[in-house]
């Protein structure tokens, strides 16, 4: 089913929890709601969900204003972090929850009750399992039946908040591919709610990353990585070094170093912050240009080995990572001088202190574009 969310304000106290969501929802869709902790993920949810309501704006379920319909009539299956299974009920009888509660006209008879409920067993690979307890369970199992409990009633939409936080991450990152896969397979319009940049990144078709109660980007798992449209993005997703530069006609001085504007930018003048990811900075050849950097520290994290470098001309720490692979990663030591290149970078004109004018010819913090090296620089 299609969601329409329409300039969602919600305040608590005189707290601005959302300030203004516009969100655009496709039947069948998997989105996640990625953001730091009190970016408004789960008061967006909830109020999607009937549980909380909005000071102002509108949410439209195919194409109706859900506004009158209670939490019951929204037809939606909630799954949270924390279980919340009925402890003194077997499995089976957790997941009939939902159809036995029905209005007498409207429940199915027993055999209905049972079949329904042992083909969603089957389907969240719980079969056998109908007459345990929740204390009989792992944590991945109780969110499985969590889930087979949400998706008893039919739901028109599947709200999932943090749904695997509380479990260890090996059995997290099973999970995240087995709902992958139970999405594709019922189709249900699901919306999730999570802080893990990697999670929501594996999992959804689209992300919609939130910061301070508002959305900064709505895109494709691409998109968001590849074409961060904000510093903020940049940052969330995967870390972040920021150079200053400064623009001149074609090229940017980087620490000394020119690198081209991004493609279909011709010209531009001014300080810019330039944004390259740990993964990013490449070890260059000394001949060539690159700027000059000392390694502090050398860590291995399974295949990645990450580098705190000290950068001279900057006076600054910067992060690098390179996978351990690399032909001569195991050469290098803390102490050594090595020369850093740029390989992918964003460009954002810089944010000018309050009342300074800006000697940039584009919008403050506007994104002026991303740029793969083009050889320049060795
Ligand atoms: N019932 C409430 N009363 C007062 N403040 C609230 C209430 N619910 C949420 N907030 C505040 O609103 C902000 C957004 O909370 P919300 O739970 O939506 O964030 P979140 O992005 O889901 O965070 P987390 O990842 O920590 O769950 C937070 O600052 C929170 O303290």
């Amino acid at each position: 089913m299609q969601i329409q969310i329409r300039g969602i304000q919600k305040t608590f106290g005189s707290f601005q929890a959302l300030g203004g969501v516009d969100l655009d929802i496709e039947s069948g869709e998997l989105i996640a709601l990625l953001g730091p902790s009190g970016s408004g993920k789960t008061t967006l949810l909830r109020t999607i969900a009937g549980l909380e309501f909005a000071d102002s704006g509108r949410i439209l379920f195919g194409g109706e204003d859900a506004a009158p319909l209670p939490v019951r009539e929204r037809r939606v299956g909630f799954v949270f972090q924390h279980y919340a299974l009925f402890k003194h009920m077997t499995v089976f009888e957790n997941v009939a929850f939902g159809l036995r509660v029905r209005e007498r006209k409207d429940r199915p008879d027993n055999d209905k009750i049972k079949a329904k409920v042992l083909e969603l067993l089957d389907l969240v690979q719980l079969s056998g399992l109908d007459k345990r307890y929740p204390s009989q369970l792992s944590g991945g199992q109780k969110q499985r039946v969590a889930l087979a409990r949400a998706l008893a009633i039919e739901p028109r939409v599947l709200l999932l908040d943090e749904p695997f936080g509380a479990l260890d991450a090996k059995v997290r990152k099973d999970l995240r591919r087995w709902l992958r896969s139970l999405h594709d397979k019922t189709g249900y319009t699901t919306i999730f709610v999570t802080h893990d940049q990697e999670e929501a990144l594996e999992l959804a078709d689209r992300v919609v990353v939130m910061n301070k109660g508002r959305i900064e980007q709505v895109g494709s798992t691409d998109e968001v990585y590849e074409h961060p449209a904000t510093p903020f993005v940049f940052d969330f997703l995967g870390g972040v070094n920021v150079l200053p530069g400064t623009a001149r006609g074609q090229n940017i001085d980087v620490l000394g170093v020119d690198v081209p504007l991004p493609c279909g930018i011709h010209e531009h003048t001014g300080p810019v912050d330039v944004y390259v990811r740990p993964g990013d900075l490449r070890v260059g050849d000394p001949a060539q240009p690159g700027f000059e950097a000392e390694i502090i520290s050398v860590q291995r994290t399974g295949p990645i080995v990450r580098w705190d470098v000290h950068a001279k001309a900057l006076d600054q720490r910067l992060e690098v990572e390179i996978p351990h692979l690399h032909h001569d990663v195991s050469r290098h030591a803390p102490g050594q001088i090595v020369r850093l290149r740029l390989n992918q970078y964003s460009v954002f004109a810089r944010i000018p202190p309050p009342g300074a004018k800006s000697g940039s010819t584009l919008p403050d913090t506007k994104l002026i574009g991303r740029e793969r090296e083009r050889g320049r620089l060795g």
